[in-house]
Formats: C-alpha cells, structure tokens, sequence
C-alpha cells in the first residue's frame, strides 16, 4: 500500500526508464542537419517534415519493417564521434524533459562503425567489418571503443547539466555473432565507466538462422562476470524465446516479451519468479507484435500482467521510430485504465531491476520516494519488496487495479 503526503503528481524525476535504444531515439531535427551537412540524400523533398515522415513508422507490420528507418539515418553517423556525443547530450535533455531520474539506454557501437564497416541491418548487406580497437593507420577508422566513449561523454555532459542519471547497455546483434565477445568485453571493461549490461538486440529475420553457439557462451560469460543481461524476446518470437531467453542464455529481464502470455503455464512460473518485462507499448504495435499474438482474447498483455501484478516497466523503445516519448506511452496506458497507482509501482519495479550497483539503486529508490511522497520503504508494494506470502493473486493491493476502460487493441487510439 502506498502512503502520500499529498496527491501523485508527474514531476521532475519520477520515473524510471529501462527499456530505450540510444540510436532509436536521435531526434529528427539532428538527423536531418547531420544529413544535411554531409549533403546525403534525404527523403522527399529534403525538408525536415519529409523526414520526418520517413523515419516513422505508422503502420504494424514486423519487425523487419519497424527496423528499415535505422538504414536512412544510421549512416550520417557512423564514425562521426562529434555526432555521436550530439546526440548522446540531447538524449539526457529530452529524458530529463520526460521527468526521467534514472534510465538505461542501449546500443551496439559496431553498428555505428565507420563508413569501411558499412552495415545495412535489414538487407543484411555488409562491406567490412572492424572489432573493438582496430584502428587504420590514418586514423580514418573508428572504433567501436571510441563510439562507446563519445556516447559516455555526451551522457556525461548531460548528465552534469540536466541532473538526470544515464547509463548504457551494450546490444548485440542478432546475425552478427562476430562482434558479440568484442561487445562483452567493451561491457567488462567500462562496467564502472556508464556501460551497466549486455542484450540482444536486432531481427531474427536477418539473422535467418536465429541465435549462434556464440551468444549462449557469451550469455554464460557474462554471468559469470557478473555483468547484468537482459534480451529482447517475446517481440517477434514467440513465448518460447522468453523461455531460452530466461532459461539458456540467463537473461535477468526481458525486453518486451509481450508473448509470453501465449503459454498460460510458462506465464504463470514468469509471474512466480518475478520476471521483469521491458513494455513498450507504442513500438508493440508497429513491430506487429501485438499483432502477431497467439491468444483468444484481444487485450494488450501490459493490461494482464499489471492485474497479475508481474513485474513491468513503461518505456518507449524507438522514439525515432514511433514519433513517440515516454509522456505518451503513459497518456496511452492512461486511456486504457492505468492509474497513478499503477504508474508509481511500474517506475518502483523499474528502480528494483535496474542494472545499478546496489549503492546507487538505493539512492535511486530515495530519490523515488521523495518524488512520490512515500514514507517508508515498507510500504511500497512492489514485487521485489513484498514478501509473497502477504500478497495475495494480482497486484496485493485493490488500489492496483487499473479501471480498464479500453480492452481491445481495436478500440486503441493514438
Ligand atoms: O524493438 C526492437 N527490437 C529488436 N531490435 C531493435 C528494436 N529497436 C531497435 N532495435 C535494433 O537495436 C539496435 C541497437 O540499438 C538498433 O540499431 C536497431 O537495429
């Protein structure tokens, strides 16, 4: 149960995000002036709206099509490190303006290698590829080593400047094994310089044949290094990659995992462990996941699992991509029913798992209760927090409920 001073209240650092890629979420206006600059072809017209147009995604389709934007603009970036750190500062400034205190951005540094190491994630088309400290003798190849820290360094400023904590995960990609022990390793060694945790990102479409041997070793390693893993699963594949996600490559959050509910008997084991699912529910759509369910009923699964009281956090994946931020991925949730309530405890879950080392989790979670008026500690009902046994089937507390007023994905209006 929770206890306030005065009245939930949507203020300065208050929320917790966990689930948002770096490169999903440069602004349109920094795009177009990078591409701009290096006079690249833009789309349409050249104007800012035309671009603007071309980086969203409006309609669901797949995964493939969600990711087919990243090829437009990626480019005008790849070894430009100035660039790159551009877009890191901005990114603190507009989670600071979406009232983030703490979040976990992730990227994969080798897709933004230089321009000898071009990559077209959705054709899969590659030239050359560099690992992590290769650099050409004139100094015209940049590594995966100096993207990471031009992105650290542009977090860093912002950080310093809007009071609003960043860290990074470092994604792997699916089809690009090759550059996974190079992705731990960078993990390793900046773990105590703003890289907090390993994933997986990408499409299993591209990779055809899914994951390699190298990720379940990788995976295996990074356990025993104790860097903090979460992977996406459950996007495009279906429950069963939350199980291999879970069970053989360790993964101690999921992101999105939305079809896991397809498997009522594995969902049910997801709730009793605490499994924590990264939600993101405006790029749900437009990557077909919800689409593509396998399930009688038509409700979106962030409404089950807030009843189920599983554990969840609110996030916006590609804002780049969907045209959205956090703001409205609550001000969706609200239209379906989602209380305040409902909104602290997800920000609390996200806090609880967040890959911080537990020192600067516990400063977080004062800085939560702070923000939310909360005396104690005890009082927050939070999966981690509660002992089980006082918890009764669904979220422990009726003021958990969400009123849902829209059930079905039909009815959703953006
Ligand atoms: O929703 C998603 N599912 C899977 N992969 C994604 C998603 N959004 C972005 N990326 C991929 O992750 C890379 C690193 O940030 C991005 O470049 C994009 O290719």
């Amino acid at each position: 149960m929770y206890v306030l001073h005065e009245p939930l209240r949507v203020q300065p650092k208050c929320r917790v995000e966990l689930h948002v890629h770096l490169d999903g979420a440069i602004r349109p206006e920094t795009i177009w002036e990078v591409m701009r600059k290096k006079q690249l072809n833009l789309p349409g017209d050249g104007s800012l709206d035309d671009l603007k147009r071309s980086l969203r995604v409006n309609e669901p389709r797949d995964l493939l099509h969600f990711l087919q934007p990243f090829s437009l603009f990626l480019p005008a970036f790849r070894g430009d490190l100035e660039a790159i750190e551009r877009f890191s500062f901005e990114f603190v400034e507009d989670q600071s303006k979406e009232s983030v205190a703490y979040c976990e951005a992730r990227f994969c540094p080798h897709l933004l290698l230089d321009s000898q190491s071009t990559i077209d994630l959705v054709n899969n088309d590659e030239t050359e590829n560099t690992v992590g400290d290769q650099i050409t003798t004139d100094g015209s190849n940049v590594a995966a080593k100096q993207i990471l820290e031009a992105a650290l360094r542009g977090i860093q400023k912002g950080e310093e400047k809007y009071n609003t904590k960043v860290r990074l995960i470092l994604c792997c990609i699916r089809g690009k094994s090759e550059w996974s022990w190079d992705i731990l390793n960078l993990c390793e060694e900046y773990r105590s310089r703003g890289v907090v945790g390993i994933d997986i990102a990408g499409n299993d479409e591209v990779a055809g044949e899914g994951l390699q041997i190298e990720e379940f070793s990788i995976f295996e390693k990074a356990k025993e290094k104790g860097i903090h893993r979460t992977i996406h699963a459950g996007e495009e594949g279906g429950w069963e990659s939350v199980k291999q996600a879970l069970t053989s490559l360790n993964a101690e959050r999921i992101g999105h995992g939305y079809r896991v509910i397809e498997n009522e008997d594995f969902y049910k084991e997801c709730i009793e462990k605490r499994v924590h699912f990264e939600m993101c529910p405006h790029s749900s759509y437009m990557t077909g996941a919800i689409k593509g369910l396998n399930i009688p009923s038509k409700r979106h699964p962030i409404l089950r699992l807030a009843e189920d009281g599983a554990s969840f956090s609110i996030n916006s994946d590609d804002p780049t991509i969907t045209g959205t931020h956090l703001s409205e991925e609550y001000e969706l949730l609200r239209k379906w029913g989602f209380n305040e309530a409902l909104f602290t405890k997800a920000n609390f879950e996200a806090a609880y798992k967040c890959f911080l080392p537990p020192e600067e989790k516990q400063e977080l979670l004062a800085e939560l209760r702070k923000a939310y008026g909360i005396i104690s500690d005890n009082e927050i009902s939070t999966n981690d927090k509660t002992d089980n046994s006082s918890r009764t089937k669904g979220s422990g507390s009726p003021s958990l409920k969400p009123a849902v007023k829209i059930a079905s994905w039909e009815d959703r209006t953006f």
